[in-house]
């Protein structure tokens, strides 16, 4: 198609961010605990908590990035995996001048500096894609809250469509059992007995799921089943669990630490899958390969392997190109015009009580 043509299409790529410095990280940290998503009390209360949290936080939290050299990884490999997906939307020439950016939550890009720069980069239209397979109101929900007001303040009116969730994603699905049939063959030639595999998500408060009707646990079980589906090993030992608890509430279970102990009680070889992840960072690097890893050195666990992320896998990069196109097509086919996609367009492939899903006319 000539250039003159074509449609500029942003593709919005949300995560979480992380500190880029020992000096980001309280700031970073107050972010994160200042997020109606993550503590929903009315200010000054959350100001004032998130403050305090922050700062009793911060010396455990720096501890863990010392580790990664004072800094996450989690921006550059989420450039990677933009370029990435760029380069093959533009590559299948369908209509779009496709371009990818990046806004993070709690630490740079911030969604107002993301906004500004699709505004001047001249969009016509946008598609916004969660990093998160599955949907929660603390994560996919509140960067797309967040990022509407930055459009706000920023004046970007254009509009835009939303893909909500990609639990079972043929691309995700295949890229992820890819990562871990190369872990559980690795735990496997060890002879120390067919390896157990764990699927390890962050975890989030009980309170999360129960009053928000948040799907984000019901779609961890579903890729985790779809991954073992896929990986069709006969006899598989296999089940979810969820790590990093933080604060004084009753987070969803089982606990990742619980289910390495209960291994090294039976004495199996662990294969640890990180399955709400798709790229490498603290939790990651850290949670699992050092601090889980010692536990299990210290109980005698004949193997713990850790499964590596999908980050830029060409099937998962080929499973976002699909995510992108059917969140086009299906708002499309459903005739949402500009004016409600603009702020009511969600793609969902999933039956989870999506609030803005399930009724297209409700005010977000
Ligand atoms: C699926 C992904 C994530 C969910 C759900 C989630 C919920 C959630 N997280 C916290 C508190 C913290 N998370 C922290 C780091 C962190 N969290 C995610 C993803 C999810 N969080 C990522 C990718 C990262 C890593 C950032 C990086 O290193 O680049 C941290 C900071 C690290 C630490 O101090 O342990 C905190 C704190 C809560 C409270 C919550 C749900 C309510
Ligand atoms: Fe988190
Ligand atoms: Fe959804």
């Amino acid at each position: 198609m000539p250039d003159q043509v074509r449609k500029k299409r942003a593709i919005i790529l949300f995560n979480l961010g992380g500190p880029d410095g020992p000096e980001a990280v309280k700031p970073f940290l107050f972010n994160l605990f200042n997020d109606p998503a993550i503590i929903s009390l009315p200010n000054p209360f959350r100001f004032l908590l998130a403050k305090l949290i922050s700062s009793r936080r911060e010396p455990v939290a720096q501890e863990i990035y010392a580790h990664l050299g004072g800094k996450s990884p989690l921006l550059e490999l989420t450039q990677d995996q933009a370029n990435a997906l760029e380069t093959s939307l533009n590559d299948l020439d369908d209509g779009f001048d496709n371009r990818c950016f990046i806004a993070m939550r709690y630490w740079k890009p911030f969604a107002d500096e993301t906004a500004r720069a699709v505004k001047a980069w001249g969009a016509d239209e946008m598609i916004l894609l969660p990093l998160y397979p599955q949907f929660s109101t603390t994560t996919s929900g509140s960067s797309v809250k967040d990022w509407k007001r930055a459009c706000r303040d920023a004046g970007l009116t254009v509009p835009m469509k939303t893909a909500c969730c990609y639990p079972t994603n043929a691309g995700f699905v295949n890229a992820t059992a890819d990562m871990v049939r190369e872990g559980y063959e690795k735990a496997q030639a060890e002879n120390k007995g067919a390896p157990r595999l764990l699927f390890s998500a962050h975890g989030v408060p009980k309170a999360v799921i129960t009053k928000r009707n948040d799907p984000y646990q019901s779609q961890i079980e579903k890729s985790a089943q779809a991954v073992v589906d896929q990986l069709a090993i006969p006899g598989l030992d296999w089940l979810v669990s969820y790590q990093s608890r933080v604060g004084p509430m009753e987070w969803i279970g089982p606990s990742t630490e619980d289910e390495i102990k209960r291994a090294g009680q039976d004495g199996v070889p662990l294969v640890i899958v990180p399955i709400a992840f798709v790229t490498e960072h603290s939790e990651t690097l850290v949670e699992l390969d050092i601090e889980y890893r010692e536990i299990a050195d210290h109980l005698n666990i004949p193997v713990y392997e850790r499964v590596r992320t999908v980050c830029s896998h060409p099937k998962f990069i080929a499973g976002l190109v699909n995510v992108i196109h059917d969140t086009q097509t299906a708002l499309d086919a459903h005739g949402v015009d500009s004016d409600s996609a603009q702020t009511r367009g969600w793609w969902c492939p999933d039956d989870h009580v999506c609030a803005t899903a399930k009724q297209p006319g409700a005010a977000q």
